[in-house]
């Protein structure tokens, strides 16, 4: 399993294009019949692509759990958030079926043995987008739509920020212990997500962008406020946003982007807001 360190502001304000995207971009996530992991030493969160071809594949497919996270499953002392951003399929905890229709999620809670993913068609495969944290206590696995998501109405169109953000895992939602994520799409004609910007030390976050058009990109801002650099992401990458960096976007046309948040809290309102004209 690939792992990330965590990386210093006063350090990464000296990064190169190459080391910034080293350290914090995540360039291929779905590669058909394969689960890609990426363990960050950021409040151990692991982000995930699964994309199941033929065949099955299992949350510990080619892992030594044992020698990975010193467990003797996967989940013994994690959580899972998962988001379907392909076509249909299917999700098996401990024997239970759920079916996850394009944008349906799911939470596994701390515990479940066996986790299976399979795609309903191979050649139009589903696309697990999946982030774990560290648990310690059981809560009950949760399918949710998009439309059983907490829906919050952000930005304008004179800004051009104008978008939706669905929060899934959510305290108004379901419960979990650390992990909250959902979905933000930009409304047509709109490419600025999370400006205003903001920080907050109490968590840190990854984005994964996704629905940019073969020949868009969104360029991902990072960075203190005061010391900004930028990212620029095709479809399906994902970003890790340590604690003290911004995270927004600007794409050259629309798309949609998963946010997930691990860290002290879960308080999605609790941010510093920054104010646009500060920012350099
Ligand atoms: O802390 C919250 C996260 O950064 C995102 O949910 C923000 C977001 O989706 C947006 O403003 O578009
Ligand atoms: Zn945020």
């Amino acid at each position: 399993m690939e792992i990330r360190q965590p990386s210093n502001s006063r350090d990464a304000k000296h990064y190169t294009t190459d080391r910034l995207r080293e350290e914090f971009l995540i360039e291929e996530l779905f590669v058909t019949g394969k689960i890609k992991r990426v363990y960050s030493h950021i409040d151990r969160i692991i982000t995930m692509g699964i994309c199941p071809g033929d065949k099955a594949i299992t949350l510990d497919e080619n892992l030594d759990v044992w020698k990975n996270l010193g467990t003797n499953s996967f989940l013994e002392r994690r959580e899972l958030g998962v988001i379907n951003i392909g076509g249909k399929g299917q999700i098996t905890v401990d024997g239970e079926v759920y079916k996850l229709n394009e944008r349906d999620g799911l939470y596994v809670g701390m515990g479940a043995k066996e986790v299976l993913f399979t795609s309903d068609d191979p050649k139009n495969p589903a696309k697990f987008y999946s982030l774990s944290a560290p648990a310690h206590k059981t809560y009950k696995n949760v399918h949710i739509d998009i439309t059983n998501a907490k829906q919050v109405n952000l930005g304008s169109d004179e800004s051009c920020n104008k978008r939706t953000i669905y929060q899934y895992i959510h305290p108004e939602v379901m419960e979990s212990c650390q992990l909250s994520m959902g979905l933000t799409k930009m409304a047509p004609g709109n490419v600025w997500n999370t400006m205003p910007a903001h920080t907050h030390e109490r968590r840190m976050e990854v984005y994964v962008y996704f629905d940019i058009p073969e020949d868009s990109v969104v360029f991902h801002y990072m960075g203190e406020p005061t010391e900004t650099r930028h990212i620029v992401m095709k479809n399906e990458q994902a970003v890790i946003s340590p604690s003290w960096s911004i995270h927004s976007g600007c794409g050259t046309s629309a798309y949609t982007f998963i946010w997930g948040m691990v860290g002290e809290n879960k308080a999605f309102d609790d941010m510093d807001h920054l104010k646009i004209t500060d920012l350099k």
